[in-house]
């Protein structure tokens, strides 16, 4: 993969410590039922379905369908970019606190036919005070599949405030948007 040194831990950084309460061999289940990424309410979104065995990285599953398709057939890149990006999200919501996506890489190696089923796999490779290091990878069909596409990205904390602030409401403030209800 192309990566920039901004996805990389620095030099030096410890191997990230799983939160005791992870939640870890259980379905992850949504963290907003409406959300495009992993809701089970929303009516094109990707549900993403997610476990964990160790707290610091999720095997997520994705088939693509016919709403996801960019060229004749195939997903679109942006659909793909989205389902690492929430796969990514589904392992820093693990270490229980709040993060949003600050930057996110992404390599294209194979195409990804309509009805493929993606088997995701991220992982956080450091914490450096509110950033979180994370990484990638997408097979096709099978977790010994091709790799189709690789991430990596950099979380930021942020407060709780933050989804109030700018989103207008969380936790079930405003009727439709409860989080982990
Ligand atoms: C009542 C209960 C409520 C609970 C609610 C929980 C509900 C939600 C649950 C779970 C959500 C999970 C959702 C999963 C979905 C997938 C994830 C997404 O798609 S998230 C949406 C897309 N992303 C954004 O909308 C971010 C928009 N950007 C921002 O808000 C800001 O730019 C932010 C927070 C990222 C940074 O802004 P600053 O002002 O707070 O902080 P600064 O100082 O700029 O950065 C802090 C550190 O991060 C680095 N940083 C910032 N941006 C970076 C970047 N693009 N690349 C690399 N490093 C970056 C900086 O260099 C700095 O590092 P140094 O501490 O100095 O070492």
């Amino acid at each position: 993969m192309n990566r920039s040194t901004l996805t990389v831990p620095p030099a030096g950084t410890p191997q990230p410590e799983p939160h005791p309460e992870a939640s870890v061999g259980v379905p992850l289940g949504p963290h907003y039922a409406r959300c495009f990424g992993c809701g089970p309410d929303h009516p094109t979104g990707l549900h993403l379905e997610a476990v964990s065995h160790d707290g610091l990285s999720v095997h997520a599953e994705f088939t693509v369908g016919d709403l996801h398709q960019g060229a004749p057939g195939l997903a679109h890149g942006g659909v793909l970019a989205t389902a690492i990006d929430e796969a990514l999200g589904m392992v820093v919501w693990l270490l229980r606190k709040p993060y949003v996506t600050g930057r996110l890489e992404t390599d294209y190696l194979r195409p990804v036919p309509v009805g493929t089923t993606l088997l995701i796999t991220t992982r956080c490779t450091g914490v450096v005070g509110r950033k979180a290091y994370l990484e990638a990878e997408a097979r096709l069909d099978a977790p010994d599949g091709p790799v189709a596409v690789r991430g990596a990205a950099v979380f930021v904390e942020v407060p709780a405030a933050h989804f109030e602030r700018h989103g207008g409401g969380a936790g079930g403030m405003v009727p439709g948007r409860e989080v982990n209800p």
